[in-house]
């Protein structure tokens, strides 16, 4: 349907925070290639369905980044499946989507589901305590990301800093790993500077944070990354 190779930018929307209807309107119509409903905490199927039924007055693309089974949502154009590489349990994984996948196998549209090899590297990230991840070193960070590309052939490799700007260089050391699988990047971009910095080497940048505290520099992130197109 969409072309996501495409992308360069996608803002990310928690559904447990509260955004007005004006402030909506300006990230749906900004000019970013998607929006992804997504979060750790209280993510319930109410919220979820709230958000989206907001935003489909909008024809920007919509993904739900699933983070438990209790709020699968249909109607979504994409749904995003994280595994978390750099996680010590195998349930962050495997498990938890094993049973999703028991759950809803049988409606599950398979062209509309990406899973994305997540390497969560901000140890104060809620995401990064809640599935009991461990800090990898450089070595290990390349090392997933050749496992995602070659073993997994997994189409999303995603670096999270969630909260917290990132390291470019290690972005751009991945980044040279891969061909096929996407590079995602997130974390902490405030500003049209980080938008461009990490643009240069990231496949996609995700914008989250920044929409809740300040949202006029959140949308100059778009023209930032996609101001040459
Ligand atoms: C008809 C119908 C219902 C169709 C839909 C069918 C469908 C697509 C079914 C789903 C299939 C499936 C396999 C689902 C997987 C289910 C599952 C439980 C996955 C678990 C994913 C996971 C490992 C979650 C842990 C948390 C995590 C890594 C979340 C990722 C996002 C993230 C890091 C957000 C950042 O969080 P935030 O809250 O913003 O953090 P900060 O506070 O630090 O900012
Ligand atoms: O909220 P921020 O820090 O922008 O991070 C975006 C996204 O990667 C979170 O999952
Ligand atoms: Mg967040």
């Amino acid at each position: 349907m969409y072309n996501m190779t495409e992308w360069k930018h996608i803002f990310k929307l928690d559904p447990d925070k509260e955004i007005d209807d004006k402030a909506l309107e300006l990230i749906c119509e900004s000019g970013t290639d998607a929006l992804i409903v997504g979060g750790t905490d209280n993510v319930t199927i109410d919220g979820v369905v709230q958000l989206l039924s907001r935003i489909r007055r909008y024809t920007v693309p919509c993904i739900l980044e699933v983070s438990n089974i209790e709020s699968v949502t249909p109607g979504f154009d994409y749904y995003f499946v994280p595994m978390v590489l750099n996680s010590s349990e195998k349930k962050w994984m495997m498990d938890v989507q094993h049973q999703a996948v028991k759950q809803y196998g049988n409606v599950i549209d398979w062209e509309e589901l990406f899973v994305e090899g997540y390497c969560i590297l901000n140890d104060e990230a809620k995401a990064y305590q809640y599935t009991n991840c461990f800090m990898p070193e450089q070595e290990d960070v390349i090392a997933f990301a050749q496992m995602a590309e070659h073993m997994f052939h997994l189409p999303i490799f995603y670096i999270e800093y969630s909260g917290k700007y990132g390291d470019p260089s290690l972005v751009e050391q991945v980044k040279a790993q891969l061909s096929n699988t996407q590079l995602f990047y997130g974390g902490g971009i405030t500003s049209t500077e980080k938008a461009k910095e990490m643009s240069a080497y990231a496949d996609v940048i995700v914008v989250g944070n920044v929409i809740y505290d300040n949202l006029k520099e959140a949308l100059k992130t778009v023209q930032a990354v996609k101001g040459n197109e």
